[in-house]
């Protein structure tokens, strides 16, 4: 299995080296060669699989066999046995119809850790196997961080860089991430926006001199194997409800774009997933691409979904090369226009093609409440808000056939975003005993201006032992 840059001018590699390299050279993002396709009786072959089976054997596919399916079977058990729950990633009926996939299960209780916790895994048996270190840097608009820390802290052979756009998570995401002490972990605030922070990760990664020398990596969703370690649950809730027999629906609150595209490669691996619903807070940029082949950057605003106070969306990048029929001449020019004037201009064709897939919703702060509220008076269930954002998108937006079932990808644990969900229910969700001393514990992070020199700097004094 090969895998290609979107922008097409940087050397095609195999998934250890993407796994390492994170961005492609030309500022791109790796894709697999071709889809691997699975046959129905494949499908129904996987039904009922334990998830760390059925993600040892969903990720064979995109390995090449290396790592071998019995290496990524001993990861992915070791990755979600200290899961919250027997069954990793639980299927909730919320109502006649509409699904909760609980992604929040994982030890710092948001979706990231599902991918997280197996990525930790394989970055220390490749970086063993060849005998290397890396440094990662990452951007977070709160769960990815510490998701990444939690997998990452310890591990002789990785250092970690996360930055954060300071005070724009909640406090809970925040000392998620600078309560962990460990020698190899570094946070920086940012006085600046997610946006902001994504942008350096990705100057540093295109500064092609310090890109070698501090041998970087990356964990955000624009590594390929954050996506492939998403695929497996929506294949576990789409199985559970009669895939590849039944069509579903999917309802995914979205920000990076990571976390639907995870979804739409399910659907590429042939799983009958007949629409995608993408749910937005009040920055709304891909809600008002669907409706109106609108991609204009307009600025991120604060919301009570703090993860997903995104504007530049760095997956849409991979969406946009299939859009394009995977020219990746025409995506590199489309990707340089938007850079250069913020706003995309996507062909009215391939615009229509995503619109006949791809329904968008966007909802207020005060609708964010009022559907946590909803949630938990009609079906006595308790929604962070991004996860309610995600429920409201898939009841506005569901297949006319009410056949067809909507698993909502329920993002957060309520006990991150404690505040919003105590001012919509009354009630404030406890965090678990393990993390009951989160508000004691001593924090440590550096605040920095958003200057790509001085972010530099820093990443250089953290990751001294990386030098070349
Ligand atoms: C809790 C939560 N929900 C939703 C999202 C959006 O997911 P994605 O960025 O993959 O679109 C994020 C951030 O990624 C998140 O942390
Ligand atoms: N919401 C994310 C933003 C980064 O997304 P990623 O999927 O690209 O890592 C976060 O919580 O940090």
């Amino acid at each position: 299995m090969r895998y290609v840059s979107t922008r097409g001018d940087a050397p095609a590699r195999d998934f250890e080296g993407v796994l390492l390299a994170g961005l492609a050279e030309d500022g791109g993002l790796f894709m697999p060669e071709s889809w691997p396709l699975l046959s129905a009786a494949e499908w129904r072959g996987l039904r009922g699989l334990p998830y760390p089976e059925l993600a040892a054997q969903l990720m064979a596919r995109f390995t090449g066999g290396a790592p071998d399916e019995a290496t990524l079977l001993r990861m992915a058990r070791a990755a979600y046995g200290g899961f919250g729950h027997a069954a990793t990633a639980p299927l909730v009926q919320v109502e006649p119809g509409i699904f909760s996939l609980e992604l929040f299960h994982g030890p710092t209780l948001a979706f990231k850790d599902m991918a997280m916790q197996l990525l930790g895994q394989l970055f220390d048996h490749v970086l063993e196997k060849r005998g290397e270190r890396v440094t990662i840097v990452g951007a977070t608009s709160g769960d990815t961080g510490s998701a990444a820390i939690e997998a990452c802290r310890d591990r002789g052979a990785i250092d970690v860089v996360i930055l954060h756009p300071e005070g724009r998570t909640s406090e809970v995401q925040r000392r998620q991430m600078t309560t962990v002490l460990s020698s190899n972990i570094h946070n920086i605030a940012v006085q600046g926006s997610f946006d902001d922070c994504q942008d350096l990760v990705k100057a540093m990664f295109n500064d092609a001199p310090f890109r070698q020398e501090m041998r970087l990596s990356a964990v955000n969703s624009i590594n390929w194997a954050r996506i492939a370690a998403q695929v497996p649950y929506y294949a576990y809730a789409a199985l559970a409800l009669g895939a590849p027999d039944r069509p579903v629906a999917v309802s995914v609150p979205t920000g990076n774009f990571g976390n639907v595209l995870a979804a739409w490669v399910a659907r590429r691996m042939g799983l009958p997933i007949e629409r995608l619903i993408i749910g937005a807070n009040r920055n709304d940029i891909l809600a008002r691409f669907l409706a109106a082949n609108d991609m204009s950057v307009q600025g991120v605003a604060p919301s009570l979904s703090p993860s997903m106070d995104i504007q530049v969306s760095s997956n849409f990048e991979r969406l946009l090369f299939e859009l394009l029929g995977r020219d990746a001449a025409a995506t590199a020019a489309t990707m340089r226009r938007f850079r250069a004037e913020g706003r995309m201009p996507v062909p009215d064709d391939a615009w229509r093609r995503a619109t006949a897939l791809f329904h968008g919703h966007t909802l207020s702060d005060e609708g964010t409440l009022e559907e946590i509220r909803r949630l938990h008076r009609d079906s006595a269930y308790l929604a962070d808000p991004h996860t309610a954002i995600g429920m409201a998108a898939a009841r506005a937006h569901r297949p006319e056939d009410r056949g067809i079932p909507v698993i909502v990808a329920a993002t957060a644990h309520p006990a991150k975003f404690p505040d919003a969900v105590e001012k919509a229910t009354g009630i404030r969700p406890p965090l678990p005993p393990r993390l009951a001393d989160l508000y004691q514990r001593e924090e440590r992070l550096t605040v920095l201006p958003n200057e790509l020199e001085g972010i530099e700097a820093a990443v250089r004094g953290h990751a001294r032992r990386n030098a070349a």
